[in-house]
């Protein structure tokens, strides 16, 4: 909060987005920083800049889709060697899609069909229903193949269902999806300054680099294992520049402030120097992270204080 003479001004945080106005990820970037000034960035990398620069506080970008998987250009930035980002939060986000085209146009008069590689793909079978020859085209975003229509580049758009307020397009279909419990998960991104506090309900996410031993990524595994830590997501990623050799990705249930996942985390670091932390934060979930004996905060107060005894030459 600044003071400025009589007047209080508050300063919201600019929330760079992958765009342009109208994607699934803008409606999340407004739930997860509501009020914020928005920001939309035509790819994903650029969005993330946006952080990393300076130009915004916070970015919103999608990290992984129930149908799809990973949404690759968000991990491979994250993991890019640039300033590090860190997620704040995360939303999971119900996907239905709209079908937007220009306008007057029917479904039989539609000879190429747009959007996002993940959108397609989520309506794949409405298509081959509705306009079996319409071409596919990939898109930057949804909202990217919305502007594309108007454009007159494309006949139709698979899009977020907001998009059709942002764009003087004609609305063919909604509700579309082929897989009616799609979910696309987002993370809310910020510089490293700030770390969300723990809520009993978090996650940790880390991206690791292991060398080529037999047993290491066993090892790893089983560093979270005998601590107790539900590990709730892997992913391998290619180096890109490094043939046969991969990043991983690791999201687990815990926050960085509790014993045993500090302990985890040192353990990772023993083992390979290339660990990046991406941040504690509140699970979309909400559920509370069961944690048992002997992995509570508790359990490694009385183990830290009984060792401390023993070193000052105590049998207690
Ligand atoms: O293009 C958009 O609207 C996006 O926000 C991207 C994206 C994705 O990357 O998966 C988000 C949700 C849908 O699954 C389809 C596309």
């Amino acid at each position: 909060m600044q003071r400025l003479g009589l007047r209080t001004v508050v300063r919201v945080p600019t929330t760079a987005y992958f765009g342009p106005k109208g994607t699934f990820t803008e409606q999340a970037a407004r739930a997860l920083a509501p009020g914020a000034d928005f920001l939309p960035m035509p790819t994903i990398p650029e969005a993330v800049g946006a952080v990393r620069s300076g130009l915004a506080e916070l970015a919103c970008v999608p990290i992984e889709n129930s149908v799809e998987g990973a949404v690759s250009a968000a991990m491979d930035t994250l993991a890019a060697d640039a300033p590090p980002v860190v997620a704040l939060a995360e939303y999971l986000l119900p996907i239905r899609f709209s079908i937007l085209v220009r306008p007057g146009l029917k479904a039989a008069d539609v000879r190429s069909i747009a959007s996002h590689p993940h959108a397609l793909a989520q309506v794949e079978r409405w298509i081959q229903d509705t306009m079996p020859d319409a071409a596919r085209r990939p898109a930057s975003s949804t909202a990217g193949a919305a502007v594309g229509v108007q454009s007159g580049e494309f006949d139709a758009a698979v899009t977020a269902p907001v998009a059709a307020s942002h764009y003087s397009l004609d609305v063919l279909a909604t509700d579309v999806a082929d897989e009616r419990d799609a979910i696309t998960r987002f993370l809310l991104l910020a510089r490293p300054e700030r770390l969300p506090e723990a809520t009993g309900a978090d996650r940790t996410s880390v991206i690791v680099v292991l060398s080529h031993q037999p047993g290491e990524l066993a090892a790893v595994l089983n560093e979270f294992a005998s601590r107790g830590i539900n590990l709730t997501r892997i992913e391998s990623r290619p180096l890109r520049n490094r043939f046969g050799e991969y990043r991983f990705y690791l999201d687990f249930d815990g926050h960085i402030s509790e014993p045993r996942v500090a302990d985890a985390l040192g353990a990772l670091r023993r083992r390979s120097q290339r660990v990046l932390f991406l941040g504690s934060y509140p699970k979309a979930e909400g559920n509370a992270t069961e944690v048992t004996a002997p992995h509570r905060a508790a359990d490694y107060e009385l183990s830290g204080t009984w060792v401390a005894a023993l070193l000052r030459g105590e049998q207690p």
